[in-house]
Formats: structure tokens, sequence, C-alpha cells
């Protein structure tokens, strides 16, 4: 069973996975999610085992759509103090043949997670803002700082594009690598000034947004402290603002940022798609991302797909 298993590296996947496809498949995927178990989709919240040695934890987050034909489980874990150019994030994603049940691919899944976080910001950016948003402000500059740089670059051209990170070097680092539009700011307030979007994606487990800064009528990703005990955003935009989630469930379950403002989701983002609920795109909103074991199947399932269409296209 074992030697049958494709075993596809972060850098293949890199190297198929693209905006223009992914984005549709993770709507279509946050869509099913919110019409679950109607649509096929069969999706459990994630069990986190925490590591309180290292402040961690480890995520196992399974996922079945039988319309997709994907039956898979990632595997992730979080160690915020790792440094010296290790990651603070890992993750492998596991699939299994859905009528047998036999294992068919492991993936390395850190450019999964970092591509389809980033593709579902892009999916809730689309239904809640209207026009053509200027300025795109960025607080962090890790990994998903860069992969929302693209995602949202790829529906929107940005005149102006800002990065903050409490450690300013490394802000500096990514605005020289994504180019001349992109300036690093020292002053998270000074970055945010005037942003039509806003992405909150640091380690941070105090806020690092404060209400006062956002422009009204902004929309904010907030995609870091999937936590309950940790937030990002100042509870004050939490409890103004039109919060939408990826899930209802994780998000009063998960997110720090929610339980601590005793914030109101308004809907699912899936719940948007469908058309099922019309979006307050006149208001401040908020997008709480915190990551959907359906989003990782999904693109799993579109890497095989694009890597057997290579081979077909070869032989
Ligand atoms: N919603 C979702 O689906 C996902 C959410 N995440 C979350 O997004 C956040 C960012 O993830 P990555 O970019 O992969 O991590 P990363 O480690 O690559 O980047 C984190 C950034 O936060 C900064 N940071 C660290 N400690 C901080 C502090 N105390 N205050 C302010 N900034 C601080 C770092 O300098 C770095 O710029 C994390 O909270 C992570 O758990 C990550 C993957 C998926
Ligand atoms: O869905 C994911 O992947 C993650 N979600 C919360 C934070 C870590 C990664």
């Amino acid at each position: 069973m074992v030697e049958n298993i494709r075993l596809i590296s972060a850098q293949v996947v890199e190297e198929v996975l693209k905006y223009d496809e992914l984005i549709p498949v993770i709507e279509s995927a946050l869509g099913k999610f919110s019409n679950r178990p109607q649509s096929g989709v069969i999706q459990p919240l994630r069990t986190c085992l925490r590591i309180p040695a290292v402040d961690g934890f480890l995520g196992v987050m399974p996922a079945y759509s039988e319309s997709d034909g994907v039956l898979s489980t990632k595997l992730l874990t979080f160690f915020p103090h790792n440094s010296g150019g290790l990651s603070t994030h890992s993750a492998l994603t596991v699939l299994f043949h859905c009528q047998t049940g036999v294992p068919t691919a492991i993936l390395d899944a850190d450019v999964i997670t970092a591509y389809r976080t980033a593709a579902a910001s892009a999916v809730a950016t689309k239904h809640l803002v209207s026009g053509s948003p200027k300025k795109l402000a960025i607080l962090g500059a890790g990994v998903q700082a860069r992969s929302h740089f693209y995602a949202l670059s790829h529906l929107y051209n940005f005149y102006e594009v800002t990065i903050w990170n409490h450690r300013p070097e490394k802000a500096k680092a990514l605005a020289a690598e994504l180019g001349n539009h992109v300036t690093s700011v020292d002053d998270a307030e000074k970055a945010v000034r005037d942003a039509d979007v806003i992405v909150t994606a640091t380690n941070s487990s105090t806020p690092v947004l404060k209400a006062a800064w956002v422009k009204s009528g902004a929309h904010v990703n907030a995609v870091g402290s999937c936590r309950p005990d940790w937030h990002e955003i100042d509870p004050l935009l939490m409890q103004t603002a039109a919060v939408y989630a990826d899930s209802k469930e994780a998000a009063l379950k998960e997110s720090g940022d929610v339980i601590k403002a005793g914030a109101t989701i308004v809907a699912e983002i899936g719940e948007l798609v469908l058309g099922k609920v019309q979006p307050r795109n006149s208001e401040t909103t908020v997008f709480k991302s915190l990551g959907i074991a359906i989003e990782d199947a999904v693109a799993a399932s579109l890497v095989l797909s694009k890597l057997d269409a290579h081979t077909a296209s070869t032989q």
C-alpha cells in the first residue's frame, strides 16, 4: 500500500498552484461548506492538541466532499517561537481514495496553507468590497503576508501597498521583494491610514489593529490569532464592524477576536457566495478567517489534477 502513495513536495505544489484557478475552487468550497450536509461536504471542527512547553499546537483537520471526490486530513503544527529560519507553521495533507479509503497521496501543505488562506481572503474581499480598492495595508511580514499580497493583487490593481511588522527589518525586506509600489511603514497606525483593504497576519496574542485607525467602510481580513485566548484586532472594531467568518462554529470556538469581544457573526462567506445573505458592503467589514479543512482538501485535489493533466499532456 505505502509504495503506491504519491509524495508531493512544496516545490511541486508551488509550480502548479495558481490563484486564477485556486480562488474559484476555494469560493465554491466555501459555498458548499455553508450548505453542508446537503452539498455533500462533511467537516467537523478541527481537533487542536495543545503543547504547553512551546505554546504551540497540533491541529488535525479532516474533510470530505462527495461532489469533489476528495477525502483528506491536514496535519498542522503551529510553534510560534520557532526561529532561525524555521517556519512557525508546518503542514501535511493526506488524501484517501473515496471508495476504498486507501491513502493515495501525501502533500507538503505549507504552500497550500499559505495560498488557500489568501485565496479565502480574496473571496471574502471580492464579496465584501464594492468598487476598486486603491490602498492595501498588511500588518505582519511572514508567510501569510506574502501570499495575501499576491492573492489580493491578483484581483485588484492597488496603487499603494504598505507593510508594517513589529520587527521593522522584516517589513522592509518583504516590501523590497514585492515591488515599487510596496513600502514598509514603521508605525502600524500610519500603515493602515486610508487603507481600503487591511490584512492582519501576525503571531501576536494582543491587538495590533486599533478601531480608531480604520477608515469607515474599509474591509479587514483578520487572518491571525486563531486561538480562543489570542486576539490581534481591537475588540471595539469586532463589536462595531459587520463581522463575517469562514465557519461560524470555528469562529465561536477558536477565535479570541470573536470570543473576547463578544462579537456577532453576521454570516459565513459561503452564505454570501450562495447568495443566501446580502453583503453589508457599505459598512466597515471584518472577515475572521480561521482556516477550514475543506479548503485544504479541494486545494490538494486541484494540485493532483494539475499534475495528472500535465502528465497526460506529455505522454
Ligand atoms: N486563518 C487561517 O487559515 C490561517 C491563519 N494563520 C495565522 O496567521 C498568522 C500568520 O501566519 P504566518 O504568516 O504563517 O506566520 P509567520 O510566522 O510566517 O509570520 C508571522 C508574522 O507575525 C510577526 N509577529 C510575531 N510575533 C509578533 C507579535 N508579538 N506582534 C506582532 N507581530 C508579530 C512576525 O514577525 C511575522 O511577520 C498566524 O497567527 C497564523 O496562525 C496561518 C495559516 C492559516
Ligand atoms: O487552517 C490552518 O491551516 C490554520 N489555521 C489557524 C492557524 C494555523 C493554521
